[in-house]
């Protein structure tokens, strides 16, 4: 189905197709003239356009919580990549006289927000949702920040009474656009008899304590609901400074996918512009730590840490560290996991970083690089990886999808044999102690020669590489006249040898080192040194990330292999570079 994107400027209507579900009316006013610009680029410039929705929530706590679930699925009909939520706690909670600083109900509020962050990452988890944390402290304006103008103002239930209220209090989105509410009158009056059977009332057992400074610690990467619960709480006991340390450096080497694993400086500006949403009152301090404490082992100002029910003993932890410094005690607030509703057997069970870093697996990455000055066909991918991270098993699979592969270990072979220019050099490189009895180039050999001096491997591979690149290229050109339109480049070193600029884009195979060594092992019947050693002559999977369009890794059983290389097939074939729709898990491979 088409859908049809209207983009007025001045007083002309433009129609532009675009395949993306969009139905709204967007104003260009500062767009450049669009007959200056070529059609194509308009419609980019329109897909791009973020539906921003920003959603008033108003309904009694009682009625609210058991109409969740209806109001986040509605609502995910109107908000496409971000939806901010301000949950307007003087009608929420009944009681706008007493909403100040020292009595927000903080168990209440939490329930609250972990119900609507759990609700909207299993209906919608591509969603990007903030909630604003000023309708829980009194604060009665919305801040001041041009990330919240919203395309699409939504609230969940309106009468007569609460509009001329929300008109009063929240001018300002009104004039942008009529809200659309989102639960009827029949769904609010259906649920007040539900909440009272669910007996939704607001608990007063749990610590209610606000604080001054208050810190957290964690990954933070690719941010989700669990991260945002967490910080949400912080948030509802926070008055002053709320710091978080950044977990860097050693403290990521354990973790799964560690490569994939966004740069700090990234996280940090991501977490920042996060909180700076949900509570602009606060000051946060955020710094990247290589030790389990950071800040919270030293900083005498801090009164509470937040941790999760699976960071508890890094809570305990800290405690012990600032104990032994004559440093006050920190209360610990622990927040509940959530559970991942959408996960796959591989995953973890609650919400993790862990699952979105699998998720990226045969996904595209970057755009590809089409500024090398390639021809457009045949299309080349480099696919690369460590030693034994399962490269050539992939490019198998990609061989019977239809791709046509070039391996570049057989080109280096053909570049050795007797009478080749590269024989010579090598002969006289490096003596005839690199030949076996019949006069070829021993491999082992020159292997155990090289492997163990970076030096002497330079040596080989600025002698090497050159003669390979130059087969490389004479068979592209072959492939091309045989009509192959897809061009698998399979080399253990293209990145160290710059060949990435001899393809459209890179696929990079990884793998925890502890696991490469154990099958190289396995493999070559060599010992965990000379593996090792092996695996320090190349380039580490952090760097070789950095330059990959896809990324593939075969930790997990054969199949999901296959399924992240089927992945990154279907984009191909969505862009219209290989054309074999009958791919599926169960081809031949
Ligand atoms: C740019 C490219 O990627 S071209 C393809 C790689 N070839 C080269 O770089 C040429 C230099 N290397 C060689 O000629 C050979 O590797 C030799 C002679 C040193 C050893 O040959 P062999 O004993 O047959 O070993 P083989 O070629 O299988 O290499 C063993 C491992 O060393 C790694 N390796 C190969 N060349 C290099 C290199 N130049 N630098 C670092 N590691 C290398 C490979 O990852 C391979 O592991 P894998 O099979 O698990 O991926």
């Amino acid at each position: 189905m088409v859908t049809i994107l209207f983009v007025r400027y001045a007083n002309s209507v433009y129609h532009v197709f675009t395949p993306t579900p969009v139905c709204n009316f967007y104003n260009f006013d500062q767009f450049p003239s669009p007959s200056s610009l070529p059609a194509l680029s308009l419609i980019l410039f329109c897909l791009k356009v973020k539906m921003r929705g920003f959603l008033i929530i108003t309904l009694p706590y009682k009625q609210l919580t058991a109409l969740i679930p209806q109001m986040v699925t509605r609502a995910c009909e109107y908000a496409k990549d971000d939806l901010y939520i301000h949950l307007d706690s003087a009608s929420i909670f009944e009681d706008p006289g007493k909403m100040h600083h020292s009595t927000w109900p903080i168990k209440a509020s939490s329930q609250v927000i972990q119900k609507l962050y759990g609700s909207f990452s299993t209906v919608a988890p591509q969603l990007d949702t903030r909630i604003i944390m000023s309708g829980f402290k009194g604060h009665s304006i919305i801040p001041n920040n041009p990330r919240l103008q919203p395309a699409n103002l939504l609230v969940d239930h309106l009468d007569d009474e609460k509009l001329k209220y929300l008109r009063a209090k929240y001018k300002c989105y009104f004039n942008l656009k009529e809200p659309i509410t989102l639960l009827t009158d029949e769904d609010v009056s259906n649920c007040s008899v539900i909440a009272e059977a669910l007996g939704g009332s607001i608990s007063s057992e749990t610590n209610e304590k606000v604080y001054e400074n208050i810190v957290a610690g964690g990954t933070f990467d690719r941010i989700h609901p669990g991260h945002k619960i967490l910080l949400a709480e912080g948030l509802l006991r926070c008055r002053n400074r709320f710091t978080i340390g950044m977990a860097d450096g050693i403290l990521l080497e354990k973790k799964t996918l560690a490569p994939l694993i966004e740069p700090v400086e990234v996280r940090i500006e991501n977490l920042k512009n996060l909180l700076e949403d949900m509570d602009p009152s606060i000051e946060f301090c955020l710094e990247p730590i290589i030790d389990p404490c950071g800040p919270s082992g030293k900083d005498p100002r801090m009164e509470m840490i937040i941790v999760s029910q699976e960071t508890l003993r890094g809570g305990h932890f800290v405690n012990k560290t600032r104990a032994e410094r004559n440093l006050n005690q920190l209360d610990v607030v622990v927040i509940d996991l959530v559970n991942d509703e959408n996960r796959n057997v591989h995953e973890e069970e609650k919400l993790s970083s862990s699952s979105r870093r699998m998720r990226l697996l045969g996904t595209c990455l970057q755009d590809p690089n089409l500024s090398n000055k390639l021809e457009p066909s045949p299309y080349i991918i480099g696919l690369t990886g460590g030693s034994a991270s399962g490269k050539s098993s992939i490019a198998s699979r990609l061989k019977s999808f239809g791709a046509s592969i070039i391996d570049c270990d057989k080109l280096g072979h053909k570049a050795y044999l007797e009478g080749t220019e590269c024989y010579s050099k090598l002969v006289e490189a490096y003596g005839p102690k690199i030949l076996n009895e019949t006069g070829e180039i021993n491999r082992k050999a020159l292997g155990a020669l090289v492997f163990g001096n970076q030096e002497k491997l330079n040596q080989l591979n600025s002698l090497v590489w050159p003669e390979i690149l130059l087969l490389l290229k004479n068979k592209v050109a072959e492939l091309k006249i045989q009509g192959a339109k897809l061009v698998v480049v399979d080399a253990a070193v293209l990145l160290e040898a710059q060949w990435d600029l001899q393809c459209h884009e890179v696929w990079v195979c990884v793998l925890p080192e502890s696991e490469a060594v154990r099958r190289i092992c396995e493999r070559d019947g060599c010992s965990e040194e000379l593996a090792q050693q092996r695996l320090q002559r190349q380039m580490r999977d952090d760097e070789r990330v950095k330059r990959a369009h896809v990324v593939f890794c075969s930790l997990w059983d054969y199949s999901y292999t296959t399924q992240q290389v089927l992945t990154a097939w279907r984009r191909l074939q969505r862009q219209g570079i290989v054309d074999d729709p009958l791919v599926t898990l169960n081809s031949p491979l």
